[in-house]
């Protein structure tokens, strides 16, 4: 390995574009060596002034480019099957956006050719994993001191959803987060799924029925709680509060700053994703160079990112049919080597 880990960025869109700045300016140990985005003109703004980087309109060229040791996938979930299992083919690590792959079937077969090569290549952009305020709270439930978590009442808020946003993505794109961090906050697997549809927003573009509220059950009997609202117009806004037996825990208000004048005060409120996460996610690529360098995999795994879609893919039949669902996942491949 190279003293500087040489990452191919796959889609040089709003994260993969960020990915690439966060590699070249705030990450140590790694440099971009290649960026591919079937869009050139993307691919070479998000280079920018950055010297010696490939920029290649196909993908499997960036993979195959000199230099490139790790692959960091950013394009549309559809797209990442195809991209994990030709980095896998040529054993290289990867760090994949979620979605790790939107249906179940493709995630599943993710999961079974990482199992045949015997050991993990994957880590998947569960972010929230990495952000403080939910480290926190896993550390305050995983410690027991307030008994056993009972429910999760989860917000989650977007000012606009993108133009390509349908129905079923506010559960298979946005609540992707609530259902890998309930999993990973609990340490339970999600049963059953009900989704409610308010009265659209207003504001919803026509068709969408946004916002939706989504009510998990869990192994063991805990209740998770989502509102899910894509087009609220006024913030972004991430909550998450564990109820528990002997007390409660809530994160999310953080405050960023508060500005008073004129006979009032005024709260600033993070507009988008990567301003409220910008922490988590310089920690989640920090933490898989580093891995990566040690010629090891940590953090979400194929197995979560394939347990997160066969969920979202129940969520949608519910909000489909307005009728609670189960959610049967596959037999677990045995896994390959954890380290
Ligand atoms: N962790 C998080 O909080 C977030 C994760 N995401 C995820 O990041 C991924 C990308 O999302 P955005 O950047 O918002 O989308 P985007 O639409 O802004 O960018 C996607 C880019 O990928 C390119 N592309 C299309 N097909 C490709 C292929 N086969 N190979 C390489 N590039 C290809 C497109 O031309 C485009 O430039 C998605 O999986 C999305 O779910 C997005 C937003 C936040
Ligand atoms: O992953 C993300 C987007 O893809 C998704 O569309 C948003 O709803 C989330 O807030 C963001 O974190």
């Amino acid at each position: 390995m190279s003293e500087l880990l040489g990452v191919a960025v796959l889609g040089a869109g709003h994260m993969g574009a960020d990915h690439v700045r966060r590699l070249d300016r705030v990450v140590n140990g790694a440099r971009v060596a290649a960026v591919a985005d079937p869009d050139a003109e993307r691919a070479k703004d998000a280079v920018g002034g950055i010297d010696g980087v490939a920029v290649h309109t196909d993908v499997e060229a960036a993979l195959d480019a000199p230099g490139v040791e790790a692959v960091l996938i950013a394009s549309p979930g559809e797209a990442h099957e195809e991209t994990l299992l030709a980095a896998f083919a040529r054993g290289l690590p990867v760090l994949c956006e979620k979605p790790m792959v939107p249906d179940s079937a493709g995630a599943l077969r993710v999961v079974e050719a990482e199992a045949r090569l015997g050991r993990r290549l994957a880590q998947v952009g569960f972010m929230r994993r990495y952000d403080a305020e939910y480290r926190r709270l896993k550390s305050l439930l995983d410690g027991g001191r307030l008994g056993r978590p009972l429910m999760l009442h989860c917000v989650h808020r977007n000012v606009s959803s993108p133009p390509h946003f349908t129905s079923a993505m506010l559960v298979t794109s946005s609540v992707s987060h609530e259902i890998d961090a309930a999993r990973w906050l609990l340490g339970r697997e999600l049963t059953a799924v009900t989704v409610l549809r308010p009265r659209p927003s207003a504001g919803a573009p026509d068709g969408l029925l946004d916002p939706q509220f989504v009510l998990f059950e869990t192994e063991g009997g805990a209740l998770v709680d989502v509102e899910i609202f894509v087009n609220c117009g006024f913030g972004y806004e991430v909550r998450c509060e564990a109820v528990c037996e002997a007390g409660s825990a809530r994160i999310g208000d953080a405050h960023t700053m508060v500005v008073t004048a004129a006979g009032g005060a005024r709260e600033e409120v993070a507009q988008d994703y990567l301003v409220r996460f910008a922490d988590a996610y310089d920690r989640e690529v920090q933490s898989w160079v580093d891995a990566t360098r040690r010629g090891r995999v940590t953090g979400p795994g194929t197995w979560d990112g394939y347990a997160a879609a066969a969920v979202a893919e129940a969520g949608v039949r519910a909000l489909e049919t307005g009728a609670r669902t189960p959610i049967a996942l596959a037999p677990r491949p045995a896994p390959p080597d954890l380290s």
